[in-house]
């Protein structure tokens, strides 16, 4: 097994894919005949460190969605190994699996379908320390995580309709929380939302990177939006990464094929980069 860089140094990723391969069997086009196959990541490196924000993008039916749920233990790749602080998650004891389902949380891109709609806000927040079996103070805990996510505890009474896309999105990030989790993966989480809105749920993204030490891991098809939430891009195409860069190399030098695509249509976008810096 090889080990992820940073190892070597003696600074252990949050999580990292290692030489991570998924493969999919595809359904018989005739009653007996073979069974297709589809590569839908090939050999893919990619790691998190600790406080660190970092984008995934790529084009639709690049991998981002397989490598997500390699990335939060949904799947188990057909190579490679998928490693939470550096163990690999799916050898790992029950303790260590434990650790990784509270230690890794993912966000979603529609909270319209990731909130049950007949639940209340506030049993819906309770409901990881539930499955999770964490023993804190749900009423504390809950507050807590509104604050952080800029809501008040009035949203706790109120049914998931009763909000805006924007809100609802905050519930979800603020779901995500409540297990105390060291790593966000945010899947697309602003495409569903107006563009009015992209920004403020991006900046609170960047905001609990800063203030909670969250890891932050951005998956999203639109460079503009990783690079401004992030400060390391790693570039998708083909079920491979093509490129990681800064934000501001992966704009001004890019490499790939693929990177130049994305830059291209961030920039024929009318408005694309608008109110967004690099910085
Ligand atoms: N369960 C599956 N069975 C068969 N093929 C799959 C499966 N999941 C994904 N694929 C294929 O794997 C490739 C990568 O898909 P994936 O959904 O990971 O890409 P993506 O970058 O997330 O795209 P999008 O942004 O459109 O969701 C695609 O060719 C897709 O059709």
């Amino acid at each position: 097994m090889s080990a992820a860089p940073e190892q070597a140094s003696g600074t252990t990723p949050v999580i990292a894919a290692v030489g991570v391969s998924q493969e999919y069997k595809l359904a018989r086009t005739r009653l007996l005949g073979p069974r297709g196959r589809l590569d839908a990541l090939t050999d893919v490196d990619f790691h998190a460190m600790p406080g660190e924000a970092i984008g995934l993008v790529g084009e639709s039916g690049s991998g981002k969605s397989t490598l997500t749920r390699i990335l939060v233990g949904q799947e188990a790749p057909t190579a490679g190994v998928m490693q939470h602080r550096g163990q690999d998650i799916w050898t790992a004891d029950r303790e260590a699996r434990r650790d990784f389902r509270r230690s890794v949380q993912l966000v979603l891109q529609n909270p319209r379908s990731s909130l049950d709609p007949r639940m209340k806000v506030g049993a819906s927040l309770v409901q990881p320390l539930r499955s999770l079996a964490i023993d804190v103070d749900h009423g504390a805990r809950v507050k807590e995580v509104l604050d952080q996510v800029g809501l008040g505890t009035d949203a706790l009474a109120k049914y998931p309709h009763e909000f805006s896309g924007g809100q609802l999105q905050r519930i979800a990030i603020a779901r995500a929380l409540m297990p105390h989790p060291k790593v966000v993966i945010a899947d697309e989480p602003v495409s569903a939302l107006d563009v009015s809105i992209q920004a403020q749920v991006l900046n609170l993204l960047k905001d609990l990177v800063a203030e909670l030490g969250l890891t932050l891991v951005l998956i999203a098809h639109d460079l503009s939006v990783v690079a401004y939430t992030t400060s390391r891009v790693a570039v998708m195409s083909g079920g491979r990464i093509v490129e990681t860069g800064s934000p501001m190399d992966l704009f001004t030098r890019p490499e790939a094929e693929a990177t130049q695509a994305l830059v291209d249509a961030v920039l024929t976008v009318e408005g694309g980069l608008a109110g967004r810096s690099l910085t």
